[in-house]
């Protein structure tokens, strides 16, 4: 494939997308929207995000059909509760040649109320992952996901890693590897974009738990624990949701969940942190402008495992702390006595 030349769109000028902006701009002249008028504007005469300075490659741009007019290949970043809406206004602008490949790690929820949901009634059929929301809403079908251990502050400070491009399209894969490989971040690519998704979504419940644990100023044996243990819940619950084992023992799982469940620069960790220093949800969430989408993703699944009656004890614990108040300390007594018997069960 000869090199691409074409400008290439980041929607989203948070930090994740402030860093994939950065990465793609050693390669290709980046476009950087923001729905915010006052972001687009300060961005382009400050020439800088987050505190980091921006390549001169990057420019912010707050019309949307623009951004889509003159990009073929565009990555969404918002988080996902905005994500279908943010589809729904790119929609009809986008023509079936567009690529779109998307960094979001959570789930959407369509089709019941919040209230109907807590009754306990959600089902498969309302839940879909951000690939699936692209070809829901748009014409586009050449789709992407991007997943790893991708912590947004390590990247705008110019630390290496890597990540997956998870597409059944081989093509999606090429065209993402060319934009985004550099010596600074390693592209794989997996056709798994299912798992990959999932595997993305489903850690930042894990890191959750992790920053209780180390809130509680528990140790390292336990988080380790926590981590294996959790991975396999991942992994149970992706087979469920019809995925493959393999997407969670590589990149986009046990690697982005050792990176999100250790680190001080993760917002579900740190959600998780201040959970088990003992403040209360109300308090976090009013000084976290964006919520860890752990949060959310925690209530899906948890509504989803008991709908394919799975039993998955850290999520179900997790759950009771988060939404319930559970004693911390009784949840973690109940996962240490919980009658596992077999090591590796799958
Ligand atoms: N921060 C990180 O280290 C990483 C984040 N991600 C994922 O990327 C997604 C975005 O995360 P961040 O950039 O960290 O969040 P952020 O909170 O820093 O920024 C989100 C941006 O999206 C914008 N936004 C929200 N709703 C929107 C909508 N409907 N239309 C247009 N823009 C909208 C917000 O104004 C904000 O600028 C999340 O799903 C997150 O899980 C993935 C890898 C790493
Ligand atoms: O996906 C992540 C890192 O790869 C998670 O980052 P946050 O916990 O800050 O959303």
């Amino acid at each position: 494939m000869p090199d691409f030349q074409q400008t290439v769109g980041v929607v989203g000028a948070g930090t994740f997308g402030t860093a994939i902006a950065n990465l793609l701009s050693r390669r290709v002249d980046v476009l950087l929207y923001s729905r915010n008028p006052d972001t687009v504007e300060r961005i382009n005469r400050e020439r800088q995000n987050f505190g980091i300075n921006l390549s001169p490659r990057i420019n912010a741009i707050g019309n949307v059909q623009e951004l889509v007019e003159k990009c073929t290949l565009i990555f969404p970043v918002v988080p996902s509760d905005g994500f279908r809406s943010t589809m729904t206004r790119l929609g009809p602008h986008l023509r079936p040649y567009h690529i779109l490949i998307h960094g979001t790690k959570g789930f959407d929820v369509q089709g019941i109320t919040p209230a109907q949901m807590d009754e306990g009634l959600l089902e498969p059929q309302h839940v879909s992952t951000m690939s699936q929301v692209i070809t829901q809403e748009t014409v586009v079908r050449r789709v992407g996901c991007l997943s790893g251990p991708n912590l947004a502050t390590e990247i705008l400070e110019g630390q290496p890693t890597a990540t997956v491009i998870g597409s059944v399209y081989e093509e999606v894969i090429e065209l993402g590897k060319k934009v985004l490989s550099s010596d600074a971040f390693h592209v794989f690519g997996n056709n798994d974009i299912l798992g990959a998704e999932l595997a993305g979504a489903l850690k930042n419940i894990i890191a959750i738990g992790s920053g209780i644990l180390r809130g509680r100023g528990l140790g390292k044996n336990l988080q380790a624990m926590l981590i294996t243990r959790g991975l396999m819940e991942m992994a149970r619950f992706g087979q469920a949701m019809g995925s493959t084992n393999s997407a969670f023992f590589g990149t986009a799982g046990i690697g982005d969940l050792v990176a999100t469940a250790t680190s001080k620069n993760s917002r579900n960790f740190t959600f998780g942190f201040r959970l088990g220093k003992g403040e209360k949800m109300a308090d976090i969430e009013a000084t976290m402008p964006e919520l860890a989408e752990g949060v959310r993703t925690l209530k899906i699944t948890w509504h989803l495992a008991n709908y394919y009656k799975l039993r998955l004890p850290i999520t179900q614990m997790l759950y009771n702390i988060v939404f319930d108040g559970y004693n911390i300390d009784k949840a973690i007594k109940f996962l240490i006595t919980y009658p596992y018997d077999v090591d590796v069960d799958f």
